[in-house]
């Protein structure tokens, strides 16, 4: 075993000891050139904080509320569909570690849990709320009754993931024997039995039962008409796309590249979100995934105008290291760390985190300020 697991990138590195190379190489990948995957990531670098000293931050409330709910810090965990490749309990051990830390939670249509076993263990545990992700699928029928069983099992909103008519070009998971997952899986919410999605690459499988000819007219009224469950668009990258969001009565969007897995050479989310920010002014929830590592990554997504971040693939290396502990290691990480930014930047509470907090570094002069 290596040595002590401080960071998210002490726990990167001893998932990629543990888990099967094709499996590390699925979860971790990007699309094509892997220009998006990692841009996420190295574009929080250009940002700086510039902390505001000799405040009395023994108080730092790191609190945020969503669905009517406090939640511990402005971080949740993004729906992933097979956490069974990462370790047998899989969304089982994610819903408990993210009741535990006092987080939300993302159910991925593809998950190997049913979306009731989710929310029931979850809830055990102490008060959580979770989310259940949606692909526009070709049979209507089979979204319908996944929509339905969310709600029932008390799901607050539906993710309708917006990026995905098709799967992005992964050359990663096509290069060698195309990428299937494991046999043995169960994938209760798409109701396909194992030895269904075994018999087709991801690829194939994808696309014999995603529609790619989904729209904003077919699928936000039509969800409006079946759920009560808030509506919310992932995988928006445009102020025009919040816009049609705002057009559409959808109540938040989620500013995301599907973690640069999708179409590469996307920006990175934390380079779009000052626009989308500005964009939805106050009048739809603006929430970023991809790439967030640190702490102080969600400080910056704060500042720049996100009301709360989510994370994907640190929630799979916790898995990978070790279940429900491992994630609950990874949330403990980055509480720890946002809290410690905070009160390093001098900020005592969310609201206290806006532009003024951040500068950027130039190649030819001072820093700039937002
Ligand atoms: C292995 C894997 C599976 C994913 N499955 C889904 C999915 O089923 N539905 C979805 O909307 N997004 C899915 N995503 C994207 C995540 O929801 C999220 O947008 C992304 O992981 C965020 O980037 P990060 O991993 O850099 O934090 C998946 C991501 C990974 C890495
Ligand atoms: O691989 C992905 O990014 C993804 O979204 C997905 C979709 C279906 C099953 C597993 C993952």
């Amino acid at each position: 075993m290596a040595g002590k697991i401080l960071s998210i990138s002490d726990l990167e590195a001893v998932a990629g000891q543990t888990l099967p190379v094709a499996t590390r190489d699925f979860f971790n990948s990007g699309a094509t050139n892997q220009v998006t995957v990692h841009e996420n990531s190295s574009a929080y670098r250009k940002y700086r904080i510039l902390p505001r000293v000799l405040k009395d931050v023994s108080q730092v409330s790191t609190k945020i509320s969503l669905f009517g709910r406090d939640i511990t810090f402005p971080l949740c965990v993004s729906p992933a569909g097979l956490q069974g490749m990462a370790h047998p309990d899989g969304e089982l051990a994610t819903s408990r570690a993210c009741s535990k830390a006092g987080v939300n939670m993302g159910v991925s249509s593809y998950a190997n849990h049913s979306v009731e076993q989710i929310t029931t263990v979850g809830k055990q545990i102490g008060p959580i709320h979770h989310v259940m992700q949606l692909y526009t699928m070709t049979d209507r029928e089979k979204e319908a009754r996944i929509v339905r069983r969310a709600e029932a099992a008390g799901c607050k909103a539906i993710f309708l993931t917006a990026d995905s008519p098709v799967l992005g070009v992964r050359y990663n998971e096509w290069r060698s024997e195309a990428f299937k997952p494991p046999a043995g899986l169960a994938y209760p919410m798409i109701e396909k039995t194992s030895e269904q999605i075994q018999s087709q690459s991801h690829d194939d499988g994808f696309s014999s039962f995603n529609s790619d000819s989904h729209s904003w007219a077919n699928e936000i009224p039509w969800l409006r008409s079946i759920t009560k469950m808030e509506v919310w668009i992932k995988g928006v990258l445009t102020p025009e796309d919040v816009e049609t969001a705002i057009e559409y009565g959808c109540d938040g969007v989620i500013i995301s590249n599907h973690g640069g897995r999708q179409l590469d050479e996307t920006p990175a989310t934390i380079d779009v979100l000052p626009a989308c920010a500005k964009a939805a002014r106050g009048r739809i929830r603006i929430h970023i995934d991809g790439g967030i590592r640190s702490g102080s990554d969600i400080f910056k997504a704060m500042a720049l105008g996100a009301e709360c971040c989510w994370v994907g693939r640190p929630m799979l290396w916790g898995l990978a290291y070790n279940g429900q502990e491992g994630v609950e290691l990874m949330l403990a990480i980055l509480y720890q760390e946002f809290k410690r930014c905070m009160q390093l930047a001098g900020c005592k509470s969310i609201s206290e985190i806006s532009p003024s907090s951040l500068g950027v570094v130039r190649s030819d002069g001072p820093l700039a300020r937002i």
